[in-house]
């Protein structure tokens, strides 16, 4: 069954919306955990629109199962914050700093000697790295040629057509990039636009999924169902 890690993102924004320490992302984390989920995971952006730097340090010491951090190794600062905190696992996303969310994955062919070396630092570090990708054989091909232990399907394009009702032109590329995943020996990560709708279809149909994270649909369905009962639904999609 594949674990559900809870980017907790949306509930900085909502914090950093008043200044104040309202919604309390530490406890928000704690509680999350408590509830059942098997993971916690922030992206601290260079502008620290929702999680901080300093929420990083402070959430390390109430994480009591694993740790993902996400971000661009190409800003010193996000490798910095990643070696200082040691997560269980790391993942690299290409996004640009003016980026509204994560859009595209990485170029692991044009990237494959950076990438080579800044994997090597977190292993050095005994962190295990995840990378951002399309689920494009080619890029997954290219991925094994980093070192890297896993891959995170990028899945906004699934949701969109899953959406539209398109279920198996949505899922088709997807059950191919684990196939070829697994033929490479690389571990299964996914993560971007998964919700309540789409999500147990999508695990029904990945070969070796490891890890779902999935942030900003799950906290859209606390404001309705409690966070508590959110994280319970997510979870009853992954058994
Ligand atoms: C990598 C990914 O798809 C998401 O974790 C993304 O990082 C969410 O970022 P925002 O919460 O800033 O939209
Ligand atoms: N890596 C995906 C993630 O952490 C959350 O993405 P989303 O569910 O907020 O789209």
């Amino acid at each position: 069954m594949a674990k559900l890690s809870v980017n907790i993102n949306k509930i900085a924004t909502l914090r950093n919306s008043r200044g104040g320490n309202n919604p309390n992302v530490i406890k928000a984390a704690i509680d999350i955990q408590n509830f059942g989920a098997e993971g916690i995971t922030v992206h601290p952006r260079p502008d620290e629109r929702h999680i901080r730097y300093a929420d990083v340090f402070e959430l390390k010491k109430i994480i009591t199962t694993e740790f993902n951090i996400e971000g661009n190794p190409k800003e010193q600062k996000f490798v910095d914050l990643v070696l200082a905190n040691k997560p269980e696992q790391v993942t690299l996303v290409p996004d640009a700093e003016g980026q509204l969310t994560s859009d595209h994955g990485w170029d692991t062919i044009k990237n494959k000697d950076y990438l080579i070396n800044i994997i090597s630092v977190f292993h050095k570090a005994g962190i295990r790295v995840s990378i951002f990708v399309d689920p494009d054989i080619n890029m997954l091909i290219g991925a094994k040629e980093t070192g890297t232990d896993r891959i995170e399907l990028y899945t906004e394009g699934y949701a969109k057509e899953y959406a539209m009702g398109n279920k198996q032109q949505a899922i088709s590329p997807y059950v191919e990039a684990a196939k070829k995943a697994n033929e490479l020996g690389l571990g299964i990560n996914a993560g971007h636009d998964l919700d309540l709708n789409n999500l147990k279809y999508f695990a029904e149909n990945i070969p070796g999924l490891l890890e779902v994270s999935i942030g900003h649909a799950l906290i859209c369905d606390a404001l309705y169902f409690g966070l508590e009962n959110a994280v319970q639904l997510y979870k009853r999609q992954l058994m």
